[in-house]
């Protein structure tokens, strides 16, 4: 089944209003959801594998960071609920991303590493982080640190996927939040991008919460979503 690549960031405290959402997909095909600690910690692991059953695609959003162990420990805990996506924080560096990697049984699970949230912005980088170059360089610099970790791809913001599938070997995917279609609130994002640019720089997935979740009619703002999507898809054969 060819899923559109939008996933759907279920940042809610409990099942029921996940339900009240997800109703509104109550066909055969499901779409792709983002669970994160919000609603991991609320709902539990058994919500996620029954979800899976269900047939929805999911990106568990947990971005991990701890010492190797520790990470290696939690991926063969979490490979077991189904899940199709695991995150982890590119900066816990390479022997924690390996460690994840070698505990991980199948490839069937991607690991993809957070690079820079898409809340930072150069300042906050520079002056509160102390981390003196350009956001665009630091994210390069832990793609980079993901990749020859043989990690499957990064999350990033949609301003650094081209220079990510110019500079990083393939096969390296980019999951990309921080997504605002046109006239959106940004909220607490710094680097956000459309839909359109996403997809133009070669982002493979979008994750988009709150024009989705918090949107009047949440099926009507995802379709719109998927239709921009397949125009620029259409547009580049
Ligand atoms: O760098 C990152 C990593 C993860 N996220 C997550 O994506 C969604 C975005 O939600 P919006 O409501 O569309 O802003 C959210 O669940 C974050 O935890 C991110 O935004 N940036």
């Amino acid at each position: 089944m060819n899923r559109p690549p939008v996933i759907i960031a279920l940042d809610f405290p409990d099942a029921a209003s996940c339900e009240a959402l997800l109703a509104q997909w109550n066909e055969q095909a499901k779409p792709w959801i983002k669970v994160g600690y919000q609603l991991f910690y609320a709902v539990g692991p058994a919500w996620v594998a029954q979800k899976k059953e269900e047939g929805y695609s999911i990106f568990l959003d947990l971005k991990l960071h701890d010492i190797p162990n520790t990470v290696a420990q939690g991926v063969k805990s979490l490979e077991r609920l189904g899940v199709d996506i695991l995150t982890l924080h590119a900066s816990g560096g390479s022997k924690m991303l390996e460690a994840a990697l070698e505990a991980r049984t199948s490839e069937r699970l991607k690991l993809i590493a957070v690079t820079q949230l898409t809340s930072t912005d150069q300042q906050m980088l520079n002056h509160e982080l102390g981390i003196k170059s350009s956001v665009e360089d630091s994210v390069l610099q832990l793609a980079s640190i993901a990749r020859s970790s043989k990690i499957d791809g990064v999350v990033c913001s949609g301003q650094e996927v081209t220079r990510i599938k110019n500079e990083i070997e393939p096969p390296f995917l980019t999951v990309v939040p921080g997504i605002r279609p046109k006239g959106h609130d940004t909220h607490d994002q710094k680097r956000i991008v459309t839909p359109t640019d996403a997809i133009h720089n070669g982002a493979d997935y979008l994750v988009v919460g709150r024009p989705i979740s918090k949107a009047r009619s949440p099926r009507q703002v995802y379709e719109q979503i998927v239709q921009e999507v397949q125009e620029v898809k259409e547009s580049q054969i």
